[in-house]
């Protein structure tokens, strides 16, 4: 019996081998190892030290039916995209790309691995709408999220996220439960206190009121906590920067002049804290007409770019004035579903944004951060 098997297994090695099987094999490897080659080459703002051997979970090579398979360590699936269009012009032949995001089990904060702080330096520049996009858009691209409405002045969160009748519950009087919307974890301190009251509270009791919704509430397991700050760069914001054990902040400004200046102050508060900056996102940058599709400067040209040089941080985007923007978020709908052509300058924003969050992490020494109520 064990003599009938081991002489049928030559005869189909040599049966292979007649038939040059053996080399269609080598073949296989041979362009197995070429795409991990040109994955390790592509760098990319997402990629900036292109794609480490062991992000490739499997290279399934069924004759001309390629399919390249990578875990990554941040949350950007919308990337295999660009990797799909790369790599099939290198071999000229058609190769997928999936992206599974599993981010490392490193915690900055209870089950939390990421706290964001999205900030402005004077209100209305689009902060709130940024921050519930971004939210979606890290969503869209693999991540678990979160967002923390701590915008004292203006709690326009739950509204966004069209939740406003919601009220949090409690199931041990002691924690909130967030509101679960499109799989996004929203708490807002819209849902607990009327803003009439709330816009009179000095720093200690917002930043108070900030760290009991972070503490208290269930968040679950998360890749990123969105939070929502106070527009401008006063004690209350500067206050509450300093009870978030936050990965950075991300700094939201319109090209006018004032509004430049103000994020320039946004700048300074965070640098006085030692919080790093983890880029600016010019809003409503230019204005893309309908009709012929010309590009117009409406508030300035240059204005973001030349602060972020300025300060040695990165211009993460320039998102249009764009009319769906507008009123997509007015009415609390998904950007995403409704106009994805907008929905990819979030998209690409949150790759890169993730990424960069993956590499501090890598660079920066592991402390456990405990916040108290002083
Ligand atoms: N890129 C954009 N294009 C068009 N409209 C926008 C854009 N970004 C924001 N808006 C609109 O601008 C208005 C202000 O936006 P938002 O409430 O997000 O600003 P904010 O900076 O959070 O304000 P506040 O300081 O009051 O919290 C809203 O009507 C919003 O829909």
């Amino acid at each position: 019996m064990l003599h009938n098997s081991v002489a049928f297994f030559i005869t189909r090695v040599r049966f292979i081998s007649m038939f040059g099987l053996n080399k269609l094999f080598k073949k296989d490897n041979q362009l197995e190892q070429q795409i991990f080659s040109e994955l390790a080459a592509y760098k990319s703002s997402v990629f900036p030290l292109g794609i480490e051997s062991s992000w490739v979970e499997k290279i399934d090579i069924q004759g001309s039916i390629v399919k390249v398979t990578l875990n990554l360590p941040f949350a950007a699936s919308g990337a295999a995209v660009f990797l799909r269009e790369m790599l099939s012009s290198k071999f000229d032949k058609s190769i997928d790309v999936v992206i599974n995001c599993l981010l490392p089990k490193a915690y900055k904060f209870k089950n939390i691995k990421h706290i964001v702080l999205v900030a402005s330096g004077k209100g209305g520049v689009g902060k709130s709408t940024t921050a519930v996009n971004l939210a979606r858009a890290l969503q869209a691209q693999g991540g678990k999220v979160g967002v923390l409405d701590a915008d004292i002045y203006g709690p326009s969160i739950p509204s966004l996220f069209s939740v406003m009748d919601e009220k949090p519950t409690t199931q041990d009087n002691q924690t909130l439960n967030p509101i679960s919307k499109d799989g996004i974890k929203v708490q807002s301190i819209g849902f607990l206190v009327s803003p009439q009251d709330a816009t009179v509270w000095r720093g200690p009791m917002a930043s108070g009121a900030l760290n009991q919704l972070l503490n208290e509430t269930q968040w679950g397991e998360l890749d990123y906590l969105i939070v929502d700050m106070p527009p401008g760069t006063g004690d209350i914001q500067l206050t509450m920067t300093q009870k978030v054990p936050a990965s950075g902040a991300l700094i939201v400004t319109t090209p006018q002049d004032l509004a430049l200046l103000d994020a320039q102050k946004g700048i300074a508060m965070f640098n006085k804290v030692n919080l790093p900056i983890l880029g600016l996102i010019e809003n409503m940058s230019h204005f893309v007409c309908t009709h012929c599709g010309e590009k117009n400067h409406v508030f300035g040209k240059h204005g973001g770019e030349q602060l972020a040089l300025r300060h040695a941080v990165p211009l993460l985007a320039a998102i249009p004035l764009n009319m769906e923007i507008r009123e997509t978020s007015e009415l609390g709908g998904c950007l995403s579903v409704e106009h994805a052509n907008i929905f990819e300058h979030y998209a690409a924003c949150a790759q890169t944004l993730s990424s960069m969050l993956y590499y501090q992490t890598l660079s920066a020494p592991t402390v456990d951060i405990v916040i108290t109520d002083d």
